[in-house]
């Protein structure tokens, strides 16, 4: 790295450190105010500390993963590949493995491997085969949930899977007894205790961190100190905030360096994975199916997406693309349909045509999307202004995103994001998915995620526990609440805060907001589709909007005219292109469309919804 990138980076650094704890000023302080300020510096120091701790375990992760995700590349470039041994896995990761989608176990036993001589693997493989084959039958499923066997999960779980799944690669076994039935009845067993275990897991994890923290800060004693006595107090947790600071700062560093990382590798095997993406069919889908698959659980009883599924010709899909824009006898109908189905709320102005009126020239286009899922989806946490990453699957589902729209003759002219990376990364894959990456991306703040106030970080499903589901519901979709605003002792106050993205925007610091109701959405929003967005589409430019979840709804209730009441049952997938065609006038010609294939999206906005559910393992 060059010298003067170095000393770029130190004059960076000690620039942040120095506004995030200012010097000392002691001089004419009273007693009680230098009580108060060694109170402040405690516990500041307590949630620098904490972030330091959970960086630090972040840091953990993040190099397993990168070691996890270079055996992967290894092996699919075909390079010999080291003996390996299976090493100890924590409840955790057991627990990824077992409830990984579509039940495809997706246990990585690759991850923290080491080498050892083939003798001692050949053993140990043979070891936990053996185990799970004398599980078959009653007296073998005991044996598989005793206790005693399970107290080793990483030794069993992902073993017992691995075989239930079929997947083991010793052909000189004989073929597994389980039946279907008893194999489900085991995974489900097992998923059983594995919850628990990572419950355990989670609570020693938990007791661990407070411990460690209170360690390495006591409480204050501050009774019976003289001001001489309280200066130096106040001069030595000043000095070790600094310490403290300057170390979280260095591990965030090195959090993101890694996260990076992980970015390129996943990247790198999505490449040797040979581009291999899922046909996609464009279908012709019912208005009311369109609306089903926005408004969810609302309508979706009524709606056979398979029943409307069709394979088209290439030829007749792009003639169908083309010369479908401005509709027909059978636009008009479907409009009619969705506007029966959204109208009864919609505001006049922007309502689509209802059955006998004439109907409007599409003169604009413009693309919504969410971007593709975040790394905290998978953990199912509130993430908001949190500037996670995309995850594996969301890093896929931008770049097939990409390769739909290139596929459908799209051409961007422009493409707007949030100022937090996920929006922005889902722009940067779309558009090297389209071969259109010269094409501008233009950040701002008012299309960030809806600001979750204290409920950042938190997970959903045991909010949903504690609260239950339909608060929790109302928290995520309703109009006009607000959640409970985020303040100095929130864990994730301070990387927000105090990111220099934030000093760019045009509004000062303190005056971002602290939670926001979808409503507070809108209305930081709209200020910027007016007065940016709307000229550049007027100026005949193809505009794509990377947003989120719940920026792209207030978006789309603006739109679309989608009353408050409705607006509870929109809920966006992630990854998925929405066509809006309007008018001169900015109302919506025909219904919007989800683009992609149908069942699929279906199934990606019920994942979301449950989401908010409390998990129910049976
Ligand atoms: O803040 C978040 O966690 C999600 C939305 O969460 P829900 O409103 O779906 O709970 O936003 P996004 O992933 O689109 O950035």
């Amino acid at each position: 790295m060059l010298i003067e990138e170095l000393a770029e980076m130190k004059r960076e650094k000690d620039s942040v450190l120095n506004e995030r704890v200012p010097p000392l000023k002691l001089t004419d302080l009273s007693v009680s105010e230098l009580q108060d300020l060694c109170k402040d510096l405690h516990k500041k120091i307590d949630i620098v500390d904490e972030a330091r701790y959970d960086l630090q375990i972040k840091v953990e992760r993040n190099d397993l993963e990168v070691k996890s995700l270079g055996h992967k590349i290894t092996e699919m470039k075909g390079i010999k590949k080291p003996l390996l041994k299976r090493v100890k896995k924590s409840a955790a990761d057991s627990m990824l493995g077992a409830v990984a989608d579509t039940g495809k176990v997706k246990a990585d036993f690759t991850s923290g491997l080491k080498k050892v001589k083939k003798e001692e693997e050949k053993e140990e493989v043979t070891d936990w085969r053996k185990n799970v084959d004398a599980m078959s039958g009653m007296e073998g499923r005991k044996k598989l949930f005793d206790g005693r066997k399970l107290t080793k999960t990483a030794n069993i779980v992902p073993g017992a899977f691995l075989h239930l799944k079929g997947e083991t690669q010793n052909c000189n076994h004989p073929k597994s007894k389980i039946s279907a039935s008893r194999r489900l009845f085991l995974k489900t067993k097992l998923v059983k205790k594995a919850m628990a275990m990572l419950e355990a897991e989670n609570e020693q994890k938990a007791n661990e961190k407070e411990s460690t923290l209170n360690e390495r800060l006591p409480p204050l004693m501050l009774s019976g100190l003289s001001v001489q006595d309280l200066q130096n107090l106040c001069k030595e947790l000043h000095q070790r905030m600094d310490v403290v600071d300057e170390e979280r700062y260095d591990i965030a560093m090195k959090v993101s360096k890694s996260n990076a990382e992980i970015e390129n590798l996943t990247m790198k095997i999505i490449e040797l994975k040979g581009k291999k993406r899922p046909q996609l069919k464009r279908v012709r889908v019912s208005a009311e199916a369109m609306m089903g698959a926005l408004l969810g659980a609302k309508v979706k009883e009524s709606v056979d997406f398979k029943a409307n599924l069709k394979t088209v010709k290439k030829e007749e899909e792009k003639k169908e693309e083309v010369t479908d824009w401005h509709g027909g006898s059978a636009f008009l109908s479907t409009h009619t349909t969705a506007a029966r189905l959204l109208g009864r709320t919609c505001n006049n102005t922007r309502k689509a045509p209802a059955a006998g009126q004439s109907f409007r020239m599409s003169k604009y286009k413009v693309l919504v999307m969410r971007h593709g899922e975040g790394a905290w989806t998978k953990e199912n946490r509130f993430c908001s202004w949190v500037d996670q990453r995309l995850s594996e699957d969301g890093v896929r589902e931008a770049l097939a995103c990409g390769h739909l729209l290139r596929e459908a003759g799209f051409q961007l002219d422009v493409v707007f994001t949030s100022l937090l990376s996920r929006s922005i990364h889902t722009a940067w894959l779309l558009l090297e998915a389209m071969g259109q990456e010269w094409v501008p991306v233009v950040k701002s703040w008012r299309l960030n995620e809806r600001h979750y106030g204290a409920l950042i970080g938190l997970n959903r499903a045991e909010m949903a526990l504690n609260h239950g589901e339909e608060r929790v519901k109302q928290w995520r979709r309703s109009y006009d609440l607000t959640p409970p605003p985020i303040d100095e002792s929130h864990p994730y106050f301070l990387e927000i805060y105090n990111d220099r993205r934030y000093s760019t925007c045009d509004v000062a610091k303190e005056h971002l907001p602290r939670s926001e109701s979808l409503k507070d959405v809108l209305e930081r929003l709209q200020p910027y589709w007016d007065g940016t967005i709307v000229p550049e589409i007027k100026r005949g430019k193809l505009v794509l909007i990377s947003g989120h979840g719940n920026s792209c709804r207030a978006l789309l209730k603006h739109l679309e005219g989608i009353s408050d009441a409705d607006i509870v049952n929109v809920t966006l997938p992630t990854g998925t292109p929405i066509l809006i065609e309007l008018d001169e006038n900015f109302r919506p010609t025909k219904p919007m469309q989800l683009l992609g294939d149908q069942e699929a999206i279906q199934a990606a906005i019920r994942k979301v919804e449950d989401q908010g559910k409390v998990k129910q393992v049976s």
